[in-house]
């Protein structure tokens, strides 16, 4: 079967995905943010630049366990946390604060406290340099991080634990954030059941349970799940007054008289963006924007074709949304031949053997069973691919 002539190229359909999101990220960056404590900010885009509102370090400080010290050696030892004057040594720990007079510090495995003449007297351990400490050694000078006022994170980075640990170096309790993009969950199907056996003729709902794990995943904050009739007039209603930025619908991207999705797009006034993809399962996927600016994710019914789908259009719409470049491949040895299909690529849950990836069995558009038993998902030309091949990889976001 060819697919239709407006059909997208599967990378197209990523890099499209990806700028809708980055260029929706634009027009959010202009508004509002809010200030959120620092353990809530982990994955969310930064509104303005971190400053160091303090030099870091902002004392100066020893880097060893040990003693400091000033001028050349013996010391006379003093208590903890005296100012020195030459001659004079006193004990401090890693971190310590480096008192006035100090002009090194000699760690604790090179001197020897000893009584000479009732004085306690630090000296060198026997085999020791006299050049040591040289001038500042183990000295953690004030400020070798950061000056007062400089940027540690620059506006529109996405917070890694990492940024949050200088943020909070830097004296912040709060950070100013764009909040993750809300993402908004329609599940249409009259014949979909969530929960117990379902009869001949209805089927237990795959999304419902896994769609809001997969949203936070990938940055986003997912609204509960609201499940819809396949009906044109309540279809409608839902996407009209879901709110989010984002809308993920399932089912309903076909043609058939239950299928409602792409003529309340079209009522409704959206742009298309993708009106299907050139692969196997999920072609029916597509990508819309809303005349408020909010973007449709639609979703195949068929539960595997809706994660390779989620994969190829939600993952980079939500990393451009983000912040985020778009997701990279990863890329793996072909352990088996793959066949072509014609002007398509196929999106192909895999299994690692000691050849290299090989199909997952029960991989139908319908079934959920190869990919629970998938390391990854490999991405198969349209031309095919011989054994030993180098093919590219969408991750799995669990
Ligand atoms: N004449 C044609 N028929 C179909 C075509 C086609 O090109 N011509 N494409 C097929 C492909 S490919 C797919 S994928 C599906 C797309 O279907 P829809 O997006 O319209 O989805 P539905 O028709 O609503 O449902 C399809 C299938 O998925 C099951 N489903 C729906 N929701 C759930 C859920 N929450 N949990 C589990 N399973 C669900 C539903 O019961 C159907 O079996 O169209 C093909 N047909
Ligand atoms: O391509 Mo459909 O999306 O096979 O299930």
């Amino acid at each position: 079967m060819s697919a239709e002539p407006d059909s997208v190229a599967w990378a197209a359909a990523r890099e499209k995905a990806w700028s809708a999101g980055r260029d929706a990220l634009g027009q959010d960056l202009a508004g509002s943010a809010e200030t959120v404590p620092l353990e809530r900010c982990l994955g969310l885009v930064l509104a303005e630049r971190v400053a160091a509102q303090l030099p870091v370090p902002h004392y100066a400080s020893s880097a060893m366990d040990g003693w400091a010290v000033s001028g050349p050696g013996p010391w006379l030892l003093q208590p903890p946390g005296s100012a020195l004057r030459p001659g004079e040594a006193a004990p401090v720990v890693t971190g310590g604060l480096i008192q006035e007079g100090t002009q090194a510090v000699l760690r604790s495995e090179y001197g020897v406290a000893a009584e000479r003449d009732g004085r306690r007297l630090l000296e060198r351990a026997p085999g020791v340099s006299c050049e040591e400490p040289s001038a500042g050694r183990h000295i953690r000078p004030a400020g070798e991080e950061a000056g007062a006022g400089d940027t540690v994170v620059p506006a529109g980075t996405r917070l890694t634990p990492a940024h949050l640990a200088i943020a909070a170096v830097c004296g912040h309790d709060g950070l100013p954030v764009h909040p993750a993009p809300e993402v908004a969950l329609l599940l249409t199907g009259d014949e979909v059941v969530t929960s117990g056996l379902p009869a001949p003729g209805h089927v237990r709902d795959t999304f419902g349970p896994t769609l809001p794990a997969i949203v936070t995943a990938l940055g986003g904050k997912p609204f509960p799940p609201r499940r819809l009739p396949d009906d044109f007039a309540a279809t409608r209603a839902a996407i009209e007054g879901c709110g989010g930025r984002v809308v993920v619908t399932t089912g309903g991207t076909g043609h058939s008289r239950a299928d409602h999705l792409r003529a309340v797009l079209e009522a409704v006034g959206a742009q298309i963006l993708v009106p299907s993809i050139r692969m196997r399962p999920g072609h029916p996927a597509l990508l819309a924007r809303l005349a408020d600016g909010r973007l449709v994710v639609g979703l195949p019914g068929n539960p595997l074709a809706a994660m390779m789908a989620l994969l190829t259009l939600g993952a980079p719409l939500l990393a451009g949304l983000t912040g985020r470049p778009l997701p990279p491949l990863g890329s793996v040895q072909s352990g088996a031949r793959l066949a072509p299909l014609e002007g398509r690529h196929r999106l192909v849950p895999y299994a690692l053997d000691e050849q290299g990836a090989v199909p997952a069995d029960h991989v139908g558009s319908a079934m959920m069973r190869g990919l629970a038993a998938a390391s990854g998902v490999v991405v198969v030309p349209p031309e095919g691919a011989r054994r030993g091949q180098q093919l590219p990889t969408l991750p799995l976001p669990w």
